[in-house]
């Protein structure tokens, strides 16, 4: 037996919906909080399996964690232990990585299970462990898990052959008691960073220059507690204005922040789309006219963010002419359109790019959620469709968005889970 989600396809929605904090964001900030000798509150934490599975982790090293209200984390690291991180936890998601750095941090060891996430190609981590390795650390690898340790931590400058968002994150968390200073270049310049790079200094880091290519971070001996509200999901963000794009007639997407939008708001405009965008919300009304075709490629922050292009090919299908969506982060991530051509999708994937030909009616089908994004693109897909959409392996799915069923159905979609 499986639980696949259901959609009933046709359906307009209304009304609005508030996004959840970033999950990009939250796993990483839940690893940052071991670094702590106090408790430390997160806020706006969303109801996602990524979270549970590093509450899990979290538990495995004694750390006290209490779920405070439906989005509050209460982190007590004061009695924690250093154990190695086996279990099968770690492999469910992408950010247990960011054990590595907090663990090597604190502790000057650290042992962890080689980590999981989406498989969109390979997705190495060599970045991270040369990193450490600057820094002073062993790094071995050993039957699927990483043992780092450091005698002591050296600040050092380290340039990053690619602007890694993970490498840039945990190098930054293994600074933090480094002697001396440490200057990442070509830092990556996400929005998340900036908010992991906030916690750190609230509860007693010293970094600066978060948010350019350039961050330097100078040692403390000591980080206390403090509370933090985390950003809100840029990604989850994009895909509620996608699908009122699709099938809206009038929706408001709350707690956004507009400017981690730039991109994507501007190939929305550019397509056709009718919005408008508030200081934290955009307000999406019904398109009359057809979808101008376009092109789009995906690049690091600030540019057209890669875990958006999936679910925005869905709306391409609906634009007249070919469009065009390149890859330049992962070149293999165009799963989701052997599942859209089920569907009824004309797609002509040629990597890295893929050729999308509209317009053409989508017809609802029996797909698979291959990864987290693939998910999120079936769903606006399913409710554009005609009939029913059944969705597999929706585990994907739930790693990433809080609460999809309540939040669309509340909007006038017909979504349900399933036992099949
Ligand atoms: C939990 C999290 O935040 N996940 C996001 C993070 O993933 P993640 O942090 O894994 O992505 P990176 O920014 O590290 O990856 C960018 C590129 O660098 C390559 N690379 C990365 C590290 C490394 O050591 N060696 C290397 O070659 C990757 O294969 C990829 O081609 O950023 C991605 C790119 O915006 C997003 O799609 C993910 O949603
Ligand atoms: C690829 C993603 O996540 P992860 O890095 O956690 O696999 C994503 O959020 O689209």
């Amino acid at each position: 037996m499986e639980t696949v989600i259901k959609i009933e396809g046709g359906h307009r929605l209304n009304g609005s919906v508030r996004i959840s904090g970033s999950k990009n964001s939250t796993v990483a900030l839940i690893p940052a909080c071991v670094l702590a000798s106090e408790p430390v509150t997160i806020y706006g934490v969303p109801d996602i399996s990524d979270v549970r599975s590093l509450i899990t982790l979290l538990n495995e090293l004694g750390v006290n964690v209490e779920e405070r209200d439906e989005d509050t984390l209460y982190i007590d690291p004061t009695h924690m232990e250093n154990v190695p991180l086996v279990s099968e936890a770690a492999t469910k998601l992408r950010a247990s990585y960011y054990f590595m750095g907090a663990l090597l941090g604190k502790f000057g060891h650290a042992e962890i299970r080689m980590p999981g996430g989406c498989y969109l190609g390979p997705r190495p981590i060599d970045l991270h462990i040369k990193g450490f390795e600057a820094l002073g650390a062993d790094v071995q690898y050993d039957n699927g898990c990483y043992i780092l340790d450091a005698d002591q931590l050296t600040g050092t400058n380290i340039f990053l052959d690619i602007s890694s968002v993970g490498a840039t994150i945990n190098i930054m968390m293994a600074a933090v008691f480094a002697k001396g200073r440490t200057v990442i270049e070509n830092a990556a310049r996400e929005p998340e960073i900036i908010d992991i790079a906030t916690l750190l200094n609230k509860m007693g880091a010293r970094i600066h220059g978060m948010g350019t290519s350039s961050l330097v971070i100078d040692g403390v001996e000591h980080l206390g507690g403090c509370s933090h509200e985390i950003i809100p999901d840029r990604i989850e963000a994009a895909t509620y204005i996608i699908m009122a794009a699709a099938m809206a007639d009038d929706m408001l997407i709350e707690n956004v922040i507009p400017q981690h939008l730039d991109a994507i708001l501007m190939k929305l405009k550019e397509i056709g789309i009718n919005l408008q965008i508030g200081t934290d919300s955009v307000h999406v009304f019904r398109t009359e006219n057809d979808l101008k075709p376009t092109e789009i490629l995906t690049k690091p922050y600030p540019g057209f963010a890669t875990d958006v292009q999936q679910p925005f090919s869905v709306l391409l299908t609906q634009a007249v002419g070919q469009s065009t969506v390149t890859e330049t982060i992962y070149a293999e991530r165009f799963k989701h359109c052997d599942e859209l051509k089920r569907m009824g999708a004309d797609i002509d994937v040629r990597i890295p790019s893929a050729f999308i030909h509209g317009k053409t009616k989508l017809y609802g089908a029996r797909v698979k959620a291959t990864d987290l994004r693939c998910g999120a693109a079936l769903v606006v897909a399913g409710l554009m469709a005609d009939g029913v959409t059944e969705i597999h392996d929706i585990y994907h799915i739930d790693r990433g968005y809080d609460h999809l069923d309540r939040k669309l159905n509340r909007l006038g979609a017909k979504l349900w889970r399933e036992e099949v």
